[in-house]
């Protein structure tokens, strides 16, 4: 999907909300276990739910990996289930030497046919760049990450910059605002004035808002630009907003919440 495209379908649907699709096979409905494939059949639920209400769905690789091979499968059937037109985001953290990365990047981009994938830039350019060689496709590179340890390295100041900072600001020598995109974290808003200017034109995947804590107005206050630019994630404040046979019902209903909130935003800011 490209940058045009999934502009318009922020328009249209008044919605910047992506769904994160972390299916814990602990954390699903008891009576979904009878199903086959109990991750598949929680995610499909999902999907029914909350497709006309957000413009992306991002599964968490890691909720898919653990279970092996039938993990994959439920994997590959959950992106073959989502409607072309919404984006897809592999959240793999994906990054390594070149040849390695460019299998990364053929697994989840040919193999899986997702639109995107999250890439952690400590290994650099040859690490990214792989990644951003397949047209049409997105990098959505680690900058400003929401959990605590992201003090650890990120706010890390050797001279004139910080590391996020050079992440932001070297990374655009390597891709531009057509393929690469910036995980910022919504548990941080104040960084957000910082960040626009270093990345006025990219898209900025935001998780954080739910269970994490994070709130999609401040973020909006100095995250959105001219194109809206922002995906707003949020996983289990949605998919889990239920825990019995109406969990999909209880999950649109939470969606909705944000997606309403989301159309004030729009017109606010005068995007629609
Ligand atoms: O900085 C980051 C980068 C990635 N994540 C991932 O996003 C979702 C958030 O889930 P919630 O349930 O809405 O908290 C999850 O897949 C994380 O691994 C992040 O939280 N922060």
């Amino acid at each position: 999907m490209n940058k045009k495209e999934l502009i318009n379908q922020i328009k249209e649907k008044k919605s910047f909300l992506c769904v994160g699709l972390d299916a814990d096979i602990n954390k699903i409905p008891k009576h979904l276990l009878e199903f086959e494939d109990p991750i598949f059949e929680f995610n499909k639920q999902i999907i029914d739910a909350t497709k006309d209400l957000c413009v992306a769905y991002k599964p968490n690789i890691a909720f898919y990996e653990a279970y092996g091979v039938k993990g994959w499968e439920s994997l590959q059937k959950t992106i073959d289930y989502i409607p072309k037109n919404i984006f897809t985001i592999a959240d793999a953290k994906r990054g390594d030497i070149g040849n390695t990365s460019k299998m990364y990047a053929q697994a989840f981009f040919e193999t899986f046919n997702f639109d995107s994938i999250t890439v952690a830039p400590y290994m650099g350019e040859d690490s990214v760049t792989p990644f951003l060689e397949f047209k049409n496709k997105w990098v959505i590179l680690l900058a400003l990450t929401s959990n605590k340890g992201a003090d650890d390295f990120q706010f890390f100041n050797s001279g004139d910059q910080r590391l996020f900072e050079k992440v932001i600001q070297k990374s655009q020598k390597w891709g531009n605002d057509e393929n690469l995109m910036f995980v910022v974290g919504a548990t941080r808003p104040e960084m957000f004035s910082e960040i626009r200017d270093l990345a006025p034109d990219n898209f900025l995947l935001v998780p954080g808002v739910g269970a994490q804590g994070g709130e999609l107005s401040e973020v909006c206050k100095y995250g959105m630009n001219k194109d809206c630019g922002l995906l707003i994630n949020s996983s289990r404040g949605i998919i889990y907003a239920g825990n019995d046979e109406s969990f999909a019902e209880k999950s649109r209903n939470e969606a909705m919440k944000i997606q309403k909130e989301m159309a004030i935003l729009l017109e606010q800011f005068k995007l629609i």
